[in-house]
């Protein structure tokens, strides 16, 4: 799915009006009715709702919420300021809801002293995409009431306050939503931290803007949907055999991190690869010929690994538990100088490049870099927010021919050719030590089954995002732990065939 800016999805607005003859009023009409829907199938008839109407197209959108939701049977009360300059659309709305004796519409300022039913549920329609600057006076009081009342809190197309494309000021006044009904698309705020935490749960309702538009228009971002992972998805032949899915090889582990090592190897067991390798120093010999029988040991040193001898033809990855002692350090140094092709790398071997900046220009070219924001920061310096840290991203892998799987609640994959893509799998049970171990393992281990490293980025994230969401569903997220989330890659294979 392509993320448009607010700029393009007016122009995808104008195009549609244009080339499917359909109207601006009957544009809002379908955006409305699509709401009425969502809040039909979620939400009992004993709900009253209150509705806040701007005066651009998203307090249009409130305004013919109010009356459809009221011929569904609902209860409706409608808060705006009759005075606003109200755009020509929102105009025609006010008018028909005005026409409806039984919803009362109410002044912004008589909320102080309205008495909200027991089962109220708040609408958002103060503005949407046509934010331009920050919130003040009187609509910032209002909103900060709104975020304080005990009441559900929904916004239409995006909270009034965030700006579609863009950072806020870090003291924006924001509705604080719990659900955020969008129009066709995702926004780039939605996306990230700081924004995003404003918009609850997200839900894209369709209104049908057209195909053509979205086919045709430009943009390097995307959200990464199951229409492309199933074009990625490479179904596994009966005409094979194990020499077909390739031969992963993990670097990892030292003494008391061995559980990183095992993490890693069991991923990329579960994902596929034909041969699995894991080089790890001899004290975890015994714990990963028993917790991680199918997989062949390669010693590579006493207590911490200090040569990197792999499988000859092996896809490398490296990184998990590997510990920062000196010898482990110059030892993958030496390596990083000598070797040429695609690997993964992550975790301690990232640490170890941060202490030696001078050898990032030693990553392969197409290799995969797999930071958290921390280890990111170590790499390539501070930024101010999540914004400027993807930009920094965006010309670093460009800079150095890299694929960075960025680690967020959306972690980004931003491909060597600038583009980037947001996973919106995964869920908050994996902020756990081993999630990153277990995706080390996964990417990998596609990347060895010859999946092009942005596939293998793309799909890896998806895949391992996909099976926290199961793992989750049957353990809750607080118990889940990634060995779970191991346990239900089956699971999210099975879902895709
Ligand atoms: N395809 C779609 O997605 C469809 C979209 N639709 C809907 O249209 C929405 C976009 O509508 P929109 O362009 O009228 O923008 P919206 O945000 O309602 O109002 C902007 C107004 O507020 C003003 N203003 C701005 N900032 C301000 C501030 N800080 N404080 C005070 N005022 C401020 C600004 O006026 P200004 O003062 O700048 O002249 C302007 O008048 C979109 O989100 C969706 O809900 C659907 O109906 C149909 C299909
Ligand atoms: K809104």
């Amino acid at each position: 799915m392509k993320i448009f800016l607010a700029s393009q999805i007016k122009k995808w607005d104008s195009f549609t009006m244009r080339n499917e003859s359909v109207s601006s009023l009957q544009l809002m009409e379908r955006a409305a009715q699509s709401c009425v829907n969502w809040f039909f199938n979620n939400f009992e008839n004993k709900f009253s709702f209150s509705i806040f109407c701007g005066q651009g197209n998203n307090g249009g959108d409130g305004f013919a919420i109010a009356r459809l939701l009221y011929y569904k049977g609902f209860d409706v009360t409608v808060f705006t300021d009759e005075n606003q300059k109200f755009s020509e659309d929102t105009l025609v709305n006010f008018q028909r809801c005005k026409e409806i004796s039984a919803i009362d519409i109410l002044d912004f300022e008589q909320v102080n002293d309205f008495t909200f039913k027991e089962n109220s549920v708040i609408i958002d329609a103060l503005f949407g995409i046509g934010l331009n600057r920050k919130i003040e006076g009187k609509i910032a009081t209002l909103i900060k009431f709104l975020n304080e009342l005990p009441f559900p809190r929904v916004s239409v197309d995006i909270p009034s306050g965030l700006m579609a494309d863009e950072m806020i000021d870090e003291n924006a006044i924001v509705f604080k939503a719990d659900e955020t009904l969008t129009f066709q698309a995702w926004k780039k705020a939605m996306l990230h931290p700081e924004t995003g935490v404003f918009c609850g749960n997200i839900h894209i309702m369709d209104i049908f803007l057209s195909d053509e538009f979205n086919s045709s228009e430009e943009s390097n971002e995307f959200v990464t949907g199951e229409k492309l992972i199933h074009k990625i998805y490479n179904i596994r032949s009966e005409f094979s055999h194990k020499g077909t899915y390739g031969k992963t090889n993990l670097a990892a582990g030292s003494y008391g991190k061995m559980g990183a090592a095992v993490l890693a190897t069991k991923a990329a067991l579960k994902s596929g690869s034909g041969l699995t390798f894991i080089l790890a120093p001899k004290c975890g010999y015994e714990i990963l010929q028993t917790s991680c029988p199918e997989a062949m040991f390669i010693n590579g040193g006493e207590n911490h690994i200090i040569n990197f001898d792999f499988e000859e033809d092996a896809v490398i990855g490296i990184g998990p538990g590997l510990g920062t002692n000196f010898q482990t350090e110059s030892a993958f140094m030496e390596f990083l100088k000598q070797y040429k092709k695609p690997l993964v790398i992550d975790a301690d071997a990232l640490n170890i490049i941060a202490k030696h900046t001078q050898f990032l220009k030693h990553i392969p070219k197409k290799s995969i870099i797999t930071p958290h924001p921390k280890e990111f920061e170590r790499l390539f310096g501070k930024t101010e927010n999540s914004f400027e840290r993807l930009k920094l991203a965006r010309q670093k892998a460009q800079e150095l021919q890299i694929y960075i799987v960025l680690k967020d609640h959306h972690t980004q994959i931003i491909t060597a050719d600038n583009q980037v893509y947001y996973n919106i799998t995964g869920n908050a049970g994996m902020a756990k030590g081993g999630s990153g171990d277990v995706l080390l393992g996964i990417v990998t281990s596609l990347l060895a089954q010859n999946y092009s490293p942005e596939h293998a980025a793309i799909f890896g994230v998806w895949l391992h995002g996909k099976a926290g969401d199961f793992a989750a569903q049957k353990f809750s997220k607080e118990a889940m732990l990634p060995s779970d989330l191991i346990d239900e890659i089956g699971t999210v294979f099975k879902y895709l065939n």
